[in-house]
């Protein structure tokens, strides 16, 4: 569906918003063809990452190298080419209805008078199907629900046929079946992934390795049961959690707790 994984790496990133230090130090290393998750908890930098990687967020220092190449050498539509961006926004442009909406993403494609070409039409439809939106395609994007519009963003992006798709929580507002069916999506797309996610549980199930945030910094990387040990996932999130095994396919889910009242706090 998409050309052929590219690889992407970042090294120091450093990252200031009004004078405060967002990222510091940053590394990632993202392998063609891998899908890497980010985890964190609320205000750790993971958009600010994915955001910054792809080019919106400038950096006070660090360098990212997509496909081998500094990200800073390439042109706007070489980059649009490589790098399919799907941010958090649920506020999409109005009056569009969907099809025409997910064409956006053959922008990088067009040239003049050329949109709405038979293949346009055809990845556009592609897209839809494989979000399960198809049927709405003739609507009005402004009509859509949230889980709807985060869908018709993500068909967007699979519209755009890039070797590397960076997306920013995009189980958000997704009910849980569909949840599950965007990442049992991913590996089929045999495209290059970034993607942050909230679910824990199912960002160590579904991505080849994590990396965990904490206050703007690298705190672990690896694979989900490593960088997700208990105690990482207590220091960093503050929460208590364990593994429990699901006999029906032997598969060791992340649960979660409170933390245990303190000694002496007990009531
Ligand atoms: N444009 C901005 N102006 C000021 N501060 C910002 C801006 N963008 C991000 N920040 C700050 O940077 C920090 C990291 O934000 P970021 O959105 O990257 O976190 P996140 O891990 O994606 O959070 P969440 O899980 O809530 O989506 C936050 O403290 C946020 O307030």
């Amino acid at each position: 569906m998409s050309s052929s994984p590219i690889a992407l790496s970042a090294k120091g990133i450093e990252v200031r918003i009004d004078g405060r230090r967002i990222l510091d130090d940053v590394e990632l290393d993202v392998p063609a063809g891998s899908i890497v998750g980010i985890v964190g908890p609320n205000g750790s930098g993971k958009s600010t990452l994915m955001r910054t990687v792809v080019g919106l967020q400038p950096m006070r220092s660090g360098t990212v190298e997509i496909a081998g190449r500094r990200a800073d050498t390439l042109r706007a539509r070489e980059r649009a080419r490589l790098i399919a961006f799907v941010g958090q926004e649920v506020d999409l442009p109005p009056d569009l209805l969907v099809h025409e909406y997910v064409a956006l993403g053959r922008l990088p494609y067009s040239q003049p008078w050329s949109m709405g070409r038979a293949d346009d039409r055809r990845a556009v439809m592609r897209a839809l199907n494989m979000v399960d939106m198809a049927a709405y395609r003739d609507t009005p994007v402004e009509r859509l629900s949230g889980g709807e519009r985060r869908r018709v963003a993500l068909a967007r992006g699979l519209a755009q046929h890039c070797g590397l798709l960076v997306l920013d929580e995009p189980t958000n507002h997704l009910d849980i079946r569909h949840q599950i069916g965007l990442l049992n999506l991913l590996p089929t797309l045999g495209t290059t992934i970034l993607v942050s996610l909230h679910d824990l549980d199912l960002a160590a199930h579904h991505c080849d390795s994590l990396v965990v945030l904490h206050d703007g910094r690298v705190r672990a990387a690896g694979p989900g049961d490593l960088a997700l040990s208990t105690s990482i996932v207590d220091e960093v999130f503050g929460v208590h959690a364990c593994r429990l095994v699901d006999p029906s396919t032997g598969r060791a889910h992340l649960v979660f707790d409170s933390p245990p009242p303190e000694e002496g706090r007990r009531p």
